[in-house]
């Protein structure tokens, strides 16, 4: 199995407060990684070291072989950012918008297939501030995607998504993950991990305290059966 990502030991602390403390972790080629854990667990920190958008006070960040200390621009080009709810792009309109992104890569994938895929058309001419949660959450993944990246990050891409619209999200993401893209997300939505993702990261207070496919820590509860949320309450909560 080809491993694009690999986390060694990473730690970020923000004056006292110790966001992620020590955290290992590997990605494989073409799999879905899904980050879980509580509010302030450190899963959106471990993925801005992941992305390159802060660096760790020590350890080490490798992606499809480069190492992030000094390749970070280059790593750039080949990834994909979906952040939580921005408010950069707020006051452009969504063809506007991936005009933008798109400026900012050398490789491009066809915008009219990314505008196709996502079912973008109707939306072009809007502002990214005036369209509902879904269409921003859609427009902002239309933009991670805008370079044909190997590997897509999505810090909590179906939050505040109606059922409907997460499922259409998803749909997205898994024919994306179907063309061999690596796909890592954080989310607090237990059911969509379990359904979607390879494997599962649970970060707890920085640390990671399990990483398997769902169906291995299902297993690994005290009755040896649950669900995903079971699995968060074992794992992810507490002192
Ligand atoms: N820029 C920052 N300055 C200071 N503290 C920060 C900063 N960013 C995050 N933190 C703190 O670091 C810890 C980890 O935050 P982080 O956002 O990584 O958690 P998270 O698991 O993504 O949380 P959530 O699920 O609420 O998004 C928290 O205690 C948070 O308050």
């Amino acid at each position: 199995m080809n491993t694009v990502i690999e986390v060694e030991h990473i730690v970020k602390n923000y004056g006292s407060v110790k966001a992620v403390d020590g955290i290992s972790l590997s990605v494989n080629k073409g799999e879905i990684l899904g980050i879980i854990g509580a509010n302030g667990a450190g899963k959106s920190t471990t993925l801005e070291m992941m992305m390159g958008l802060r660096k760790p006070d020590s350890g080490s960040v490798t992606v499809l072989g480069l190492d992030m200390k000094h390749s970070a621009d280059e790593i750039k080009q080949k990834i994909g950012i979906q952040l939580q709810q921005t408010s950069l792009y707020d006051r452009i309109k969504v063809k506007e918008a991936l005009t933008l992104f798109s400026s900012y890569y050398d490789k491009k994938r066809d915008q009219k297939e990314i505008i196709q895929t996502l079912g973008l058309e109707p939306y072009l001419n809007k502002y990214v501030k005036n369209l509902s949660g879904g269409w921003q959450q859609r427009t902002s993944l239309a933009l991670a995607l805008v370079n044909d990246p190997d590997i897509i990050f999505l810090d909590e891409p179906t939050t505040g998504l109606d059922p409907q619209a997460r499922l259409e999200l998803w749909n997205c993401l898994n024919k994306y993950r179907s063309e061999g893209k690596t796909l890592i997300l954080s989310t607090h939505y237990m059911d969509e991990a379990q359904r979607h993702c390879d494997r599962i990261a649970i970060i707890k207070k920085g640390k990671l305290v399990a990483c398997d496919v769902p169906k291995n820590l299902i297993r690994s509860l005290n009755d040896g059966e649950g669900s995903m949320e079971d699995v968060y309450l074992q794992f992810a909560v507490g002192s």
